[in-house]
């Protein structure tokens, strides 16, 4: 696996822990987290988690951690007795007669001791108040590295088990995955997603996990992925604007709002078309979602206590906001099934309707017999699961990119020559190979979300220790893919890690569960593929026309989170028209550009020329891909002669920037998301 290849490399520095003795969670409330873990490379160089956690460099001791775990050393128990005894049964066994047997009895009863204490799971007690106000994932980041893969994190009666080991995971969620419930989960998503895909369990999951995967077949999202280049491509107009006018956007928003838009589109056939106009609806939905995640990380489930809902403006905003999410789905329902009962098609295993290709639809179509409300409460989930997500990944991405300039040429170079102008389909993916890399490795560095929640239905054990049924679970990808036993230099930026390009797409398969971008098992992620594509898509069209520039003006930026990983104060960066006369695809655009064929805005191809098929949701602009150029003759590093003659004749000066500025009408992108 990745550890082995890295081994084969030269080895990964070998980290060395030391503990000092308090744990950072029994410090007083209002206190800053101490330091409680010491973690450095053996090159002497502080790791880049230990900076970015605030860790005090001090000289590594050695230990062994897993032997001082096994020792009981943490968990104070069992041993102990055997320690406070052992004077007694020292003096016992200088009495040959009545002593030694009982210092024998004595010896025995600790060893006893010693192999409970061996299975009692380390445990780390606080203050849950030191926690919140902070990704939780970060001081699960440190405590992993104290107690190790597995340990119980106690607050006052309530406890969590944090697992960090991959074995661990791929059993909770791969081979004992009956054991196992959304359990916290679904009580908090309650309120937004009822027995959505995600929050739901046992016979309603597995009827409603039935009739929703087969509506992302892959006919579906090679549809989809027509879709994902015409909602780029709208989205460009206001990157335009920021380039005309110089300021800097936060593409964090920027991101939400084309992830919206494509979802919108997607799951129901709804346009939102955020990227270019706000309204009611677009609010509603950021008012829910920041609900949810409001919920995800309060301490007290206050929302629960009669009669709050009508008291708290928050909690009165959001029952106002769900109303018109769900007044607005529900219109969509009936609209949809009005459709379907007008048409005529039929219905078999791959159907794609041209007039609505989206999951509801084909939720309908199939004759799927569930109530509206169950209908609503999947459209929700696919709503918020599709959203957030997606727009997180290409934030971090970007982020990570902002950082690795020699990254972006790379991109750069294989977008030129894969695609040059044209509009992405599903067979280029198998091509935009190094891109899609950069896409993995960012999603190993910042994962989303960032913890997997379980709750126990039975008992389950852990090599030695127990996890008694009723027991909440978190697996922490966030450790799992920074963990410096399974990772070489788990955090710097290094899309290499995978193995050669021409291998395949890692996944929880490949790295045997020490990396869990979509989840793993029988919950796995329904959108990774169209998640991939959408990514790819946005990323290597943007990339390709724009230079974006980290705005230094702005603090830092950090992360913080609710249901998935966000900025602190948002991703500010400056656009650029990238300069391209130098490339060959500039050369071959000027030729081909007339004779290209242009993507119906909506779904699928449409003739060049042709206005965007019936399909086309309400406000989404017409005409199709005005960059949809046939892929040239390109080269990566070295032009070929006949490019570069091209180049030459063709004054190689065409920009991007130039055709988007006939997309959409250049709108300012609104108010940030709140
Ligand atoms: C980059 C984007 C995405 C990421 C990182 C992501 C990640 C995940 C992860 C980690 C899980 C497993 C959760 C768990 O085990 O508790 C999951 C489940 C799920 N995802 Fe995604 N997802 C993404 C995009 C999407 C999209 C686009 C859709 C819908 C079109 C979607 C729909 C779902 C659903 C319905 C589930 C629940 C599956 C079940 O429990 O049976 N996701 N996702």
């Amino acid at each position: 696996m990745q550890q082995q290849r890295s081994r084969a490399l030269g080895g990964r520095p070998q980290q060395q822990l030391q503990r000092v003795p308090r744990c950072p969670l029994r410090s007083n409330i209002g206190q800053r987290i101490k330091p409680i873990v010491h973690a450095e490379h053996s090159d002497g160089k502080d790791s880049e988690s230990a900076k970015l956690f605030g860790l005090i460099p001090l000289r590594a001791k050695g230990q062994n951690l897993d032997e001082r775990i096994e020792s009981g050393e943490f968990t104070d128990a069992g041993s102990t007795k055997e320690k406070l005894t052992r004077p007694l049964r020292q003096a016992l066994a200088k009495e040959p007669v009545l002593g030694r047997p009982l210092a024998r009895a004595l010896a025995d009863l600790g060893r006893h001791w010693r192999s409970e204490a061996a299975k009692r799971m380390p445990e780390a007690r606080g203050d849950i108040r030191e926690i919140v106000g902070q990704p939780v994932f970060v001081p699960l980041y440190k405590l992993f590295l104290m107690y190790g893969k597995i340990f119980r994190l106690s607050f006052g009666p309530k406890s969590f088990v944090i697992i960090s080991d991959p074995s661990y995971a791929k059993q909770i969620l791969l081979t004992n995955a009956d054991k196992y419930s959304k359990g916290l989960l679904s009580e908090i998503l309650d309120f937004v997603m009822g027995t959505g895909l995600i929050p739901a369990d046992g016979e309603i999951w597995k009827a409603r996990r039935r009739a929703v995967v087969p509506a992302l077949h892959r006919k579906y999202v090679a549809s989809m992925v027509g879709m994902f280049g015409d909602c780029t491509l709208h989205g460009t107009s206001t990157l335009d604007r920021a380039v005309s006018s110089g300021a800097s956007i936060d593409m964090e928003n920027y991101f939400s709002r084309l992830a919206l838009d494509i979802i919108g589109k997607a799951v129901f056939n709804y346009d939102f078309d955020s990227l270019t106009h706000d309204d009611p609806v677009i609010q509603a939905v950021y008012t829910v979602l920041r609900e949810a995640e409001h919920r995800s990380t309060a301490p007290l489930a206050y929302w629960n206590i009669p009669g709050v809902a009508l008291v708290v403006p928050r909690q009165r905003r959001c029952q106002e906001a769900l109303r018109i999410v769900n007044d607005c789905l529900d219109g969509l329902i009936d609209k949809c099934k009005k459709l379907v009962e007008e048409e005529d098609a039929e219905f078999n295993e791959e159907f794609l309707s041209d007039r609505d290709p989206s999951i509801l639809h084909f939720l309908l179509a199939s004759g799927d017999e569930i109530s509206s409300k169950q209908l609503r409460d999947d459209l929700m989930t696919m709503l918020i699961a599709g959203h957030e997500t997606t727009a997180a990944v290409l934030t971090w991405t970007l982020h990570v990119l902002s950082q690795h300039p020699e990254a972006t040429e790379a991109i750069r170079r294989e977008v030129d020559e894969v695609l040059g102008d044209r509009c992405p389909t599903v067979e280029d993916f198998r091509s935009l190979r190094f891109t899609t890399r950069v896409i993995n490795e960012a999603m190993r560095l910042y994962p989303q979300p960032p913890v997997l929640i379980r709750r126990a239905l039975q008992d389950d054990t852990f090599d030695q220790y127990l996890v008694p049924a009723g027991s909440d679970l978190f697996i922490s990808v966030w450790n799992l893919h920074r963990s410096p036993k399974l990772w070489d230099e788990p955090d710097k930026f290094k899309p290499e890690r995978f193995g050669p390009l021409d291998g395949p797409v890692p996944n929880e398969v490949t790295e045997n569960f020490a990396y869990l971008p979509f989840g793993g098992g029988r919950r796995k992620c329904i959108g990774d593929q169209f998640a991939l594509f959408e990514a790819l898509v946005a990323l290597a069209m943007l990339l390709r026309r724009y230079d974006f520039v980290v705005d230094a003006t702005k603090p830092p930026v950090g992360m913080t989170t609710g249901a998935t990983i966000h900025t602190t104060g948002g991703l500010y960066m400056h656009i650029k028209r990238r300069d391209m006369s130098g490339t060959a695809a500039a050369a071959s655009r000027r030729q081909e550009v007339a004779a290209a064929p242009a993507y119906a805005f909506a779904f699928g191809a449409a003739p060049a020329g042709s206005p965007s098929s019936p399909a086309t949701p309400p406000g989404a602009a017409a005409s199709g891909c005005p960059f949809a150029a046939a892929a040239a003759a390109m080269m990566q590093q070295q032009p070929s002669a006949a490019a570069a003659s091209a180049a030459g004749a063709a004054g190689a000066s065409i920009t991007v920037g130039g055709s988007t500025a006939t997309l959409g009408g250049g709108v300012s992108l609104g108010p940030s998301v709140p």
